[in-house]
């Protein structure tokens, strides 16, 4: 069966049950606390696997000159009833052993007859009754797609425990959990059911029927009870009852339930009379019993109260995926055989389809006709020009399941134009196969007649809005058009919001709009230097993005302060004491390397930020070379001199190098690095790194420079030591 179909299975069942699986769910975890509770109970009675009937008997006989029935319940609990030597009625827990009363049986307390009441039946009588047996049904059914999901995501039953990705909060645990819980939630599931059709009589019902012959003996020999073979040959653990003769008639008879079969036994010979086995059904009717209530076992009691508590979560993990998974809807203005653009998706959890939605709101802003589609619509398209697919990857390098018709569906369907084309994938390279399917779906489309690829294929990691807009840009250098290259458009809900205090702002000066701002989070946050800030100044769901440092377990960052900045103009007017909402975005591109014989940092402007924290963290003092350039000497220009100088002492920072543009000198950064144009190239040549923050007009000068010097010492730029992440930059 398809993926989508188990999906849509298990999420109609779970929708149409959810409010009675969450009451039993919950009733059931107390429920089952109760079982954990009664199992420890004071009174049970120990080792009763080793004492036989006789023992107790005797014991019990001499005590009680009257019994009517004992019985051995679940918990263990050897119950009395009868007479005791001054003629009193006995109902009590007696100790085996010894015949002393330990206590008396103790009905259970309002609130657990309650909440029993409404875990079996709702308090709706016979109706209740019926629908929590419907809904244990439904959770079976559940327990089995969700299996067979698993399964299916897991690609084979082998791999059913292999390790999963932690891509989602939601998606993550409902699958580690649910891979652990379904098993236990079957098997409750299950027994409930089959209690429920017992309930409801819709299972052959058990009778016992005893046909007891009395043998006329020529000469009853009368036995002491003592003597009873079959009473020695049976250990107390086996019993549930044992009723005892009303009189001396010999038509009163001892009967022994015991937990498969039951007795009727002579009271004066020990014959056994009748010996009947309870049927099949009436000992799967037990073992239902125990297994949904976990009253024989504290350790299943126990594994049912965390499977009833997994039902809970997989409530709200179910939903909060389904949320994310419906929340982009497609909306067309244009049909798809007038539009000009054709937007193709794959997309298992809806966040490729976020990225392309942007992409297609953005060409309808701008009058263009684009049409988007899953990727499963592919089709012919007559007036297309442009063709772009956005798709994940799923499974081990596998398609999303409403993409996984594509390749078949080229084969039929040829565009009678030709149509420029262009794939971006999405997929994680905490995965193996990283955006594997876009490179399938990149080589079969670039295969086709009438296609022209227009852009190389592009991948994302984790759906970060940097990198998409990398496509982005490279797509509207071919197509003329301008999509918005900014990441915040492309951002989903923004996750890991934390409260942040501020901590300390410096002023800007009349020469310098540039101001220092440290924070600090209301709780434990992992960051580091290079990390990022985002922040949401206008409420509209719009982000600014800041490159940070950690000073002394702090956030620190730089702003510039520009006259119609809304992001900079925010941050300025906080005071120490405020506290702003803001997340960290992790940027493991430009992390400190570790290990690194060298580091060159640069940085103009603001980009000092993260580098400022980098060589306090340097604490194992690898060799580190700051070059900055700024436009002149500055209150905060030498506060950073003082900063380099504590920390060329300390031996976090073997170089300090400044250039101003706007000073007497007139020197940019670009003419410290051709100054120091050998020790650049030994860098490199070594393995050293090279990191660049700032502007990005600064970038491109630092680049060129690079490339210069290092055509001229090694005949190659610097192409090779980009892709080998030995020059990585972060400049906006
Ligand atoms: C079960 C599962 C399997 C995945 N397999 C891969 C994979 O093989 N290669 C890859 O690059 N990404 C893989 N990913 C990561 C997704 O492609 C990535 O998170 C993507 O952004 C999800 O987009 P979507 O929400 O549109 O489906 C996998 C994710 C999940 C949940």
């Amino acid at each position: 069966m398809t993926l989508s179909v188990w999906r849509y299975a298990h999420l109609a069942l779970a929708l149409f049950s959810f409010i009675f699986l969450a009451l039993a769910s919950v009733t059931g975890v107390i429920l089952a606390v109760d079982a954990v509770r009664e199992r420890a109970s004071p009174y049970r009675a120990d080792n009763i696997e080793n004492i036989s009937l006789t023992e107790t008997l005797t014991v019990l006989r001499k005590a009680y000159p009257e019994i009517t029935e004992i019985s051995v319940d679940h918990n263990q609990h050897i119950v009395l009833q009868g007479v005791d030597a001054n003629g009193d009625d006995v109902e009590a827990y007696i100790n085996p052993r010894t015949g002393a009363l330990s206590g008396k049986p103790e009905k259970k307390s309002d609130f657990i007859q309650w909440i029993t009441a409404l875990h079996r039946s709702l308090f709706l009588h016979e109706a209740g009754r019926f629908f929590i047996g419907l809904n244990a049904f439904l959770l079976m059914l559940i327990s089995v797609s969700g299996i067979a999901l698993i399964i299916q995501r897991q690609e084979g039953i082998r791999r059913f425990f292999s390790r999963i990705v932690k891509d989602d909060f939601a998606q993550y645990y409902h699958v580690v959990t649910g891979r652990l819980a379904l098993i236990p939630i079957f098997i409750i599931a299950l027994s409930g059911t089959y209690l429920s059709l017992v309930r409801f009589n819709l299972l052959p019902q058990p009778k016992i029927n005893h046909e007891v012959e009395t043998v006329a003996s020529d000469s009853p020999s009368e036995k002491n009870i003592a003597d009873f073979a079959v009473f020695s040959n049976t250990m107390l653990s086996e019993v549930r009852k044992i009723e005892f003769p009303f009189s001396d008639d010999p038509d009163e008879y001892y009967v022994l339930k015991l937990k498969d079969r039951e007795m009727v036994i002579d009271q004066f010979t020990g014959n056994v009379l009748s010996n009947v086995q309870y049927p099949f059904t009436a000992l799967l009717e037990t073992l239902s019993l125990d297994l949904h209530t976990g009253r024989t076992s504290i350790v299943w009691a126990i594994v049912l109260a965390i499977a009833s508590l997994n039902i809970l979560f997989f409530i709200y993990s179910g939903f909060s995926m389904t949320v994310r998974r419906i929340a982009t809807r497609i909306t067309n203005k244009h049909k798809p055989h007038e539009s000009e653009f054709i937007l193709l998706v794959g997309s298992e959890n809806g966040s490729t389809l976020r990225f392309a939605n942007a992409i297609h709101q953005q060409l309808l802003a701008n009058k263009r006709t684009s049409f988007l589609a899953e990727l499963n619509n592919y089709a012919v398209f007559p007036k297309a020009k442009h063709l772009v697919v956005f798709t994940s990857t799923h499974g081990l390098g596998h398609a999303p399941s409403n993409a996984n018709k594509l390749v078949s569906l080229l084969s039929k369907n040829t565009q009678t134009q030709s149509v420029y084309t262009s794939v971006v994938g999405f997929g994680s390279h905490a995965y193996p196969d990283f955006c594997g399917y876009a490179r399938t779906v990149d080589e079969v489309l670039a295969r086709q007649p009438w296609a022209e690829p227009l852009v190389t294929l592009h991948t994302v990691d984790d759906k970060s809005p940097l990198q998409f807009t990398q496509w982005v840009k490279a797509w509207n250098e071919k197509t003329g058009l301008s999509l918005t290259t900014a990441p915040a458009l492309y951002n989903g809900v923004p996750e890991g919001l934390r409260k942040m205090h501020v901590l300390e702002k410096t002023m800007v000066a009349s020469n310098d709009e540039t101001f220092l701002l440290t924070l600090k989070p209301d709780r434990k946050t992992v960051f580091t230097s290079g990390d990022l800030l985002a922040i949401y100044p206008d409420n509209n769901g719009k982000e600014r993005l800041y490159s940070i440092s950690k000073s002394k377990g702090n956030i620190q960052l730089a702003v510039k302060l520009h006259p119609s900045g809304s992001g900079s103009r925010y941050l300025y007017d906080l005071n120490p004491g405020a506290v702003i909402s803001a997340r960290i975005v992790h940027n493991k591109g430009f992390h400190f390397p570790q290990p690194a014989p060298a580091v060159a940092l640069i940085a103009n402007g603001t980009g000092i930020a993260p580098f400022l924290g980098m060589v306090e963290q340097n604490k194992k003092k690898t060799e580190v070379h700051l070059y900055c350039g700024f436009r002149r000497r500055t209150e905060l220009i030498q506060r950073y001199e003082g900063f380099a100088d504590e920390y060329m002492q300390k031996q976090h920072l073997k170089t300090f190098n400044i250039a101003f543009s706007q000073e007497e000198n007139h020197c940019y950064v670009m003419d410290l690095i051709k100054r120091d144009a050998k020790f650049f190239v030994n860098l490199l040549a070594v393995g050293g790194v090279v990191m660049i923050c700032g502007s990005l007009a600064m970038l491109q000068d630092v680049e060129a420079t690079l490339d210069q010097i290092c055509i001229k010492r090694f005949g190659a730029g610097i192409a090779t030591y980009k892709s080998s992440g030995q020059v990585v930059a972060d400049c906006y």
